[in-house]
């Protein structure tokens, strides 16, 4: 589904501020893949979702997705594709339309509720239902007025309402209280399972990134390190995790945010 080809990116190139932010890096996902990212500080993993995304276009080599070349497709048109969640939660949401007019946006209306049809607001009812956390008693609701959790749920229902190629989230749970970011996890592996989407989710959470889908990609210095899957994965630890970092990058993992939350 994703087929990224030694794609490289370096930022302010030949000045003091030079940055080599993605080296070499290549990937593939298949159908249905569901990949959690960790990494040093500066790894260059949101970088990597920029990339897929299209806020620029890479130095060398390429993407596809779903069979075609989106290397030099315009960020615009690369979104019809691919959803994507910010840790954020006021991203990904109008906050002074309601519910159910954001709902009607993901759907392609617009965010006119004039152009949806009772259906269609029936499937927007049974969708929030679905999250279980009320939403479907306040769809004529300011989206501004829901929790950051709530925000973040509905942010991920307009993502996947009509499923996308490809699934980014950026530590969309990290901003959240931790029973929040439980349940929207969740949800997140719910919703993933549900459509059968192919994702990659980066989290400074290492127990998250054992617990979710079935691969784990290691991260550092601009490059994949570390790819783990099948058995290995299942019977990963955070202590194994750490040990394996120190062994494929050559130094231990220093991300503050992975050490401040184990
Ligand atoms: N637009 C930019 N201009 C210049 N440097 C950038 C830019 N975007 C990212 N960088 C640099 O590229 C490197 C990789 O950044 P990136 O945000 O991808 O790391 P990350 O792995 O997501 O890090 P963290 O876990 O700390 O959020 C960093 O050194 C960062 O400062």
């Amino acid at each position: 589904m994703l087929k990224i080809s030694h794609i490289s990116k370096t930022f302010n190139p030949g000045t003091v501020n030079e940055k080599k932010a993605i080296e070499d890096l290549s990937l593939e996902l298949k159908q249905g893949d569901f990949a959690t990212i960790i990494g040093s500080n500066g790894a260059g993993k949101s970088t990597l979702f920029n990339a897929i995304c299209g806020d620029f276009l890479t130095d060398t080599g390429s993407i596809e997705l779903d069979n075609k070349d989106i290397t030099f497709m315009p960020q615009h048109a690369r979104a019809r594709s691919i959803g994507r969640l910010y840790q954020d939660p006021m991203r990904g949401t109008a906050p002074g339309m309601t519910i159910e007019e954001n709902l009607a946006l993901a759907a392609g209306k617009g965010g006119w509720l004039s152009h949806t049809t009772r259906q269609e607001k029936e499937r927007f009812r049974e969708e929030l239902k679905k999250l279980d956390i009320g939403l479907e008693e306040r769809m004529s609701h300011p989206v501004g007025l829901l929790s950051g959790g709530q925000r973040q749920a509905l942010t991920l229902l307009m993502a996947t309402m009509n499923p996308p190629k490809l699934l980014l989230l950026d530590e969309h749970t990290a901003a959240l209280d931790p029973g929040t970011a439980e349940k929207v996890l969740n949800l997140t592996r719910r919703i993933v399972e549900e459509h059968q989407l192919t994702c990659l989710m980066i989290t400074h959470n290492m127990q998250s990134a054992i617990d979710l889908g079935n691969r784990i990609l290691m991260m550092d210095s601009g490059n994949i390190v570390l790819d783990i899957g099948g058995e290995e994965k299942k019977n990963m630890t955070v202590e194994g995790l750490l040990e394996k970092f120190r062994s494929g990058a050559g130094k231990a993992l220093d991300n503050d945010r992975i050490l401040l939350s184990d």
